[in-house]
């Protein structure tokens, strides 16, 4: 029977799916989480039942590399003898080039690899992953699927920065990121709250990276993030949206140059940086220590704010959705967020938003707000089973 093996790499994580090329059914899924820190393997079976919880011993997954090369074991090992069809590739930035998913010949990992320096935190694991896929598996066919692809259509304004024209017109403008998840959200909408997706919905998909998502009839209106992942919410180790004046007066003033800033803004701030503890909200929200809950407030914090500003794009809001590794589990942060949201017409109920229920509103308040697991991976598989399929 013929399979598509997705390969997703997030900043912290990567995960997989194995998937019944015809059907699409899911045949295993897993992950590799917290890499480079007390990094955890979890391996699930067709049903979504735990094979396998496991903390790895330090340094089997210290970076991505090592973390692929687990997973291509694993997979060895659960479910060996499958026949991988395709491969399908979560690939952060497409550029203005990329605007649907696309099979993968050499001349567009060249392209790729051109686009790595915007989003130096994913694309070249993105790009390693496909190497690494095509030694694998070197008679499936290879597809890559664009994070930035479901943003495609905004309007002017909503892409450009205040910068002279020529600026826009070289490719310096916001992509937007996180469309995989989007993408997936939408069509989740459609189908259990099609009133809801016709309308003004902000998504908040908050994980390692976090964005905000306006859509207006499932389609994204603005994003949080821009040229590069690094702009909009608070994130692990990502500043967000920061004053242009900082980067000038760290070059100027404490002579960092290009590689010290990159450093300092995508790997060294956000909530690491705030609490000097973690990037992981799980140890934050463990904490009893001053700093990490004054990290997790400007999170939420700014969170609150890009919402009011989402919901002007889009000229109102109609349901709030909450999404990825934090917006999925983390009750304390959606109820931080929704605190200072009444204004919009957004109030919980806290037994559902501590149960994680699916809508976690109250009853008879406005807005709906609702928590639904992305799924990333079912995005890139059927966009790999129709390539493989022609
Ligand atoms: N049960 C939980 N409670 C709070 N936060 C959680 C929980 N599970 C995962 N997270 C958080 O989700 C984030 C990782 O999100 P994820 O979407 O998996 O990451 P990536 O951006 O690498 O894809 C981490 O900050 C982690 O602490
Ligand atoms: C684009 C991005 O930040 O992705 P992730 O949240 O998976 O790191
Ligand atoms: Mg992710």
């Amino acid at each position: 029977m013929a399979h598509v093996l997705v390969l997703n790499a997030g900043s912290s994580s990567i995960k997989f799916g194995l998937f019944d090329a015809g059907t699409l059914r899911p045949e295993g899924s897993g992950q590799v989480e917290r890499i480079g820190g007390p990094a955890v393997l979890h391996l699930h079976d067709a049903e979504g039942n735990r094979l396998e919880k496991t903390t790895l011993p330090e340094g089997a997954a210290a970076d991505h590399d090592g973390a692929v090369g687990l997973i291509l074991q694993q997979l060895e090992r659960h479910w060996a003898g499958v026949e991988i069809r395709a491969v399908g590739h979560r690939v952060v930035h497409g550029g203005w080039e990329f605007g649907a998913p696309c099979e993968i010949a050499p001349q567009v990992l060249d392209r790729l690899e051109r686009l790595a320096p915007f989003a130096p935190l994913h694309q070249p694991h993105n790009l390693a992953g496909i190497r690494a896929a095509f030694t694998a598996f070197p008679s499936a066919r290879q597809v890559a699927c664009f994070d930035t692809a479901f943003h495609r259509g905004h309007e002017f304004v909503q892409d450009t920065f205040g910068l002279p024209r020529s600026y826009y017109d070289k490719g310096v403008r916001r992509y937007g990121f996180h469309g995989l998840s989007y993408d997936y959200i939408s069509g989740e909408l459609a189908r259990i709250a099609p009133e809801l997706q016709a309308g003004r919905v902000v998504v908040a998909h908050l994980g390692n990276g976090a964005s905000l998502c306006g859509m207006k009839a499932g389609r994204s209106v603005a994003s949080t993030m821009g040229f590069s992942a690094l702009d909009g919410l608070c994130m692990g180790t990502r500043s967000g949206q920061l004053d242009p004046g900082v980067v000038l007066y760290l070059m100027e003033e404490e002579g960092l140059d290009a590689a010290a800033i990159s450093d300092l803004l995508y790997r060294k701030s956000g909530l690491l940086g705030l609490s000097g503890i973690s990037s992981d909200m799980r140890t934050l929200l463990a904490s009893d220590a001053p700093a990490a809950r004054e990290a997790v407030a400007y999170f939420c914090t700014r969170i609150r704010r890009e919402t009011g500003g989402m919901a002007a794009a889009l000229e109102g809001l109609d349901a709030l959705v909450f999404t990825g590794g934090i917006g999925e589990n983390a009750a304390p942060v959606r109820a931080q967020v929704c605190a200072g949201l009444g204004w919009l017409g957004v109030t919980l109920d806290p037994l559902r938003n501590e149960a994680g229920e699916p809508v976690i509103s109250a009853e008879g308040a406005p807005v709906p707000v609702m928590v639904l697991p992305t799924n990333e991976e079912l995005v890139i598989a059927r966009a790999a089973a129709a390539i493989a399929s022609d």
